[in-house]
């Protein structure tokens, strides 16, 4: 069971180190966005987790669960990507 245990703890690892990989791509996206209205786009986050549940059928696991994973996941992007884009605004002012 620790063997079990320990290759879970290095998986966790890898994935929030690709979960913040992934957080510099929406920091980016707030850089380069010129308006704050286009920070939330609906279609570009079905997409996302379309792509990302058609991933998980590719690699034998529950879609169902990754668009749950997925729907918190880009709405704290979403989150992030406004405090991002004001203190980027707030600091050209
Ligand atoms: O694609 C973008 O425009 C992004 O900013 C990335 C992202 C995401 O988390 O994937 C975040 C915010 C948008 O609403 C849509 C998708």
């Amino acid at each position: 069971m620790a063997e079990i245990r320990d290759g879970i703890d290095e998986l966790d690892r890898r994935i929030v180190a690709l979960l913040g990989e992934r957080m510099r791509y929406i920091e980016a996206a707030a850089r380069v966005k010129q308006d704050r209205d286009v920070v939330r786009d609906e279609w570009r986050k079905a997409d996302v987790i379309d792509k990302a549940a058609q991933a998980a059928e590719d690699h034998d696991f529950p879609p169902a669960l990754v668009r749950e994973i997925y729907e918190v996941l880009v709405e704290g992007s979403i989150a992030h990507e406004f405090v991002k884009f004001d203190q980027l605004g707030e600091a050209g002012e």
